[in-house]
């Protein structure tokens, strides 16, 4: 026990086996249930917020006491992007104390064989080396927009360190970096930077507005990773990792807000201008992720940002305008 290890595990060969994904309608969740069924795995326990609220202590253990789950997957949180992270302090972090805490005991005393947990690359301080290794966590202070959500999340890592020193229980953590795909969140102003723009974007070429506004300097660099690989490393997580310590899901690849602002209008088809609003903040100004320990476990992520547009816009399209 202690340091990381990579078992293999029958993860991937119990195809019966019970897997309860927490949070199955978001991006994350719905991307992990897509994969799960790829590979024959459907023996899935799936409930809605409005069919269990994982805020709810007795509810989710009389959950777990009937459903008895062997494997859980951890991707239901209060999630947003860097306005809602700083508009709403006391949800982010009470709301994901209490659904991770509730889930992670739970899993525990009824038996559960395995457990992952998502947090994500906002644990790590404002100034971090870049790219960010593991150790970099809790060696420097936290970016303010968005760290009442990082101590919740920093707080699911050590519980799961915590369980696995203790009591010997396989709980593990995989920090994502900034995530986007089908079922994303499109939100106007809680949503993270790239469907908000895909949205705004959109609206602008069928209104056919002459401008975009687009938050903050344009500086900053963010790292992103389509949803899919992301269910693909989880997955790989699932049946590779057992380890102590959480394990960083990144693509590598980073680029500018300003940067991204262009390739989402290319991708959207809008002709107009950008204009930039100062007065919105920029957040953390740099956050690529050092993933090399995933990669040398195996995992490598396929999907470019430039065709994980394309097929997130044609999703946009699809399902949220038409609806
Ligand atoms: N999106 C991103 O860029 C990143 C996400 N992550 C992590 O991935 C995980 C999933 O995020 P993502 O899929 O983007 O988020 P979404 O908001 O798309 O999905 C979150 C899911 O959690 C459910 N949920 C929220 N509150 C409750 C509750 N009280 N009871 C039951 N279910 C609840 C939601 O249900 P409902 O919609 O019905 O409320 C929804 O299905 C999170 O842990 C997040 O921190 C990490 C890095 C980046
Ligand atoms: C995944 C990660 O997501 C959050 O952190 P973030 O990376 O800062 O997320 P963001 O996607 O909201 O912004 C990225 C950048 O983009 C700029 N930006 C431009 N225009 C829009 C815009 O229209 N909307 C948004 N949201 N941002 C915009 C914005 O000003 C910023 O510089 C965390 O709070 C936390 O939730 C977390 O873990």
């Amino acid at each position: 026990m202690g340091g990381p290890t990579h078992d293999s595990s029958d993860f991937l060969t119990d195809k019966s086996a019970k897997i309860f994904v927490a949070g199955h309608r978001g991006l994350v969740g719905s991307a992990i249930v897509r994969k799960l069924q790829s590979l024959g795995l459907t023996n899935l326990v799936l409930r809605s917020h409005s069919e269990l609220d994982l805020t709810r202590q007795s509810d989710v253990d009389s959950f777990f006491a009937a459903e008895k789950p062997q494997y859980v997957i951890l991707a239901a949180a209060k999630v947003g992007g860097i306005h809602a992270n700083n508009t709403y302090p006391a949800d982010f972090i009470a709301i994901n104390l209490q659904i991770q805490t509730n889930v992670i005991d739970s899993s525990f005393r009824h038996g559960v064989k395995k457990l992952l947990f998502l947090g994500s690359s906002c644990i790590y301080p404002k100034l971090a080396p870049q790219p960010i290794p593991e150790n970099a966590l809790l060696t420097g202070p936290l970016e303010p927009t968005n760290e009442w959500y990082a101590i919740a999340k920093i707080s699911g890592i050590k519980m799961c360190q915590a369980y696995r020193i203790q009591y010997n229980w396989d709980a593990i953590s995989g920090m994502p970096t900034n995530l986007y795909g089908p079922n994303d969140n499109f939100h106007p102003e809680n949503s993270h930077v790239l469907p908000a723009l895909m949205r705004r974007f959109h609206e602008a070429k069928v209104n056919k507005a002459k401008e975009v506004v687009v938050w903050g300097t344009g500086s900053p660099l963010r790292e992103f990773l389509h949803v899919d690989d992301l269910a693909d490393a989880v997955v790989f997580l699932m049946d590779k990792y057992s380890g102590l310590e959480h394990l960083n899901v990144g693509s590598g690849k980073e680029v500018t807000i300003k940067e991204l602002a262009e390739l989402v209008k290319e991708a959207v088809g809008f002709e107009g201008e950008l204009v930039w609003d100062t007065s919105k903040p920029d957040g953390t100004p740099r956050k690529l992720m050092d993933s090399s320990k995933l990669l040398g476990l195996g995992w490598v992520p396929k999907i470019s940002l430039k065709d994980g547009l394309v097929d997130t816009y044609k999703w946009y399209v699809e399902n949220v305008v038409k609806q």
